[in-house]
């Protein structure tokens, strides 16, 4: 098994900085790469906020958020990502954009670095095939809030070695988290579930059989959801949601995956849920308002 000690993320995204905060509060040292300054700016300040509701739900102490935030850097220069033995790559959603980034990374990594992805629903062997290091590529997909969900699943694709995923396996056991493994198919197990239900309570509201309010109301009072299925596709983020969606209906060529056609118009519209102030809800004011 190999020493992990330094770990890099790419995207200073929602989950990028979940990912991060975690590490950090498990020891590790942390460089978080995304393209933009003020992307990485917002998500430290991100993880400062969420630290420090943890030290007021008396979960750690002022000390140990101190040490925390202390081992976390963030770049917008790769080459910062020489010393990391792991990287996880959480950008977005979007099998281009992150072949461009393995193409930009590996180059800069130590030859024996594993090279992980969060990816929520996109085959690990075709984008280990992006790398130089299939052997040391695999999928460590955490949940959404990383900071309170417990499930990491852990994904090989056809080249991944042995070792790469005892490492991981071991890595995400310090994070104080549960591995669930699942095969290399479209989404993998919490998404494959997951998603189509979300999809299925979009085709509700467009067709009129329920407002956002009735919906969300009646998974969460029906069914003891945390959050309704609209409330948490807006956390998810739309294009996210609408990623996954066509990664189903493409890889498994079967038209119950079909995407919901008012998500299609969410995301053109660039309603995106939380992260860009409207989505299913409006969150602009004080409280969210449902936009339908
Ligand atoms: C798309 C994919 O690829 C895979 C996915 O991730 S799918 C999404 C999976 N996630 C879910 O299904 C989440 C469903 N929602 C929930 O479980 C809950 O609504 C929730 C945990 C997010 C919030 O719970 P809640 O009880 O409504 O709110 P709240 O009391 O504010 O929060 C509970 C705790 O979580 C913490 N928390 C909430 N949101 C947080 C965040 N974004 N970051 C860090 N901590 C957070 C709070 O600080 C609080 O901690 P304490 O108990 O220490 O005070
Ligand atoms: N949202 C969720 O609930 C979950 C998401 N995931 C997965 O995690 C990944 C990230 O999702 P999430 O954090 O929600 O998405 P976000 O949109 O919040 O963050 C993505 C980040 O990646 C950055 N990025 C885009 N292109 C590049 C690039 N070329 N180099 C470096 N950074 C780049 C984006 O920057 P910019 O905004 O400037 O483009 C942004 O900061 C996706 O693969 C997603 O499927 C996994 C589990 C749960």
């Amino acid at each position: 098994m190999s020493t992990i000690r330094n770990v890099g993320i790419v995207g200073a995204g929602q989950m990028g900085c979940g990912i991060a905060h975690v590490c950090a509060v498990a020891g590790y040292k942390v460089q978080i790469y995304d393209l933009s300054a003020e992307r990485i700016e917002a998500g430290l300040a991100t993880i400062h906020g969420n630290l420090a509701r943890q030290v007021a739900s008396g979960k750690m102490t002022d000390e140990e958020r101190k040490n925390a935030l202390a081992r976390i850097k963030g770049s917008n220069d790769v080459n910062d990502l020489s010393q990391a033995d792991l990287v996880i790559e959480a950008a977005t959603e979007d099998e281009t954009v992150k072949r461009k980034i393995y193409g930009q990374v590996c180059p800069v990594l130590k030859p024996d670095a594993i090279l992980a992805t969060n990816t929520s629903s996109l085959s690990i062997t075709r984008l280990a095939s992006a790398t130089d290091r299939a052997e040391r590529f695999m999928g460590i997909h955490f949940m959404n809030p990383v900071p309170v969900m417990k499930l990491v699943e852990l994904v090989r694709g056809i080249a991944t070695e042995e070792d790469t995923f005892a490492t991981a396996k071991q890595f995400v056991a310090t994070l104080d988290k549960t591995v669930t493994v699942a095969e290399d198919f479209p989404a993998f197990i919490v998404n494959r579930i997951l998603l189509p239900m979300i999809n299925e309570a979009i085709y509700t509201l467009y067709e009129g059989v329920g407002t956002v309010d009735a919906i969300d109301t009646a998974m969460k009072l029906g069914a003891n959801h945390p959050m309704g299925p609209l409330q948490l596709a807006d956390f998810i983020g739309l294009d996210t949601c609408l990623s996954i969606m066509q990664v189903l209906y493409e890889g498994l060529a079967d038209s119950k995956y079909r995407p919901c056609p008012l998500l299609v118009k969410y995301v053109e519209a660039g309603w995106l849920g939380r992260k860009s102030g409207r989505g299913f809800y409006d969150y602009r004011g004080e409280v969210p308002v449902p936009t339908r």
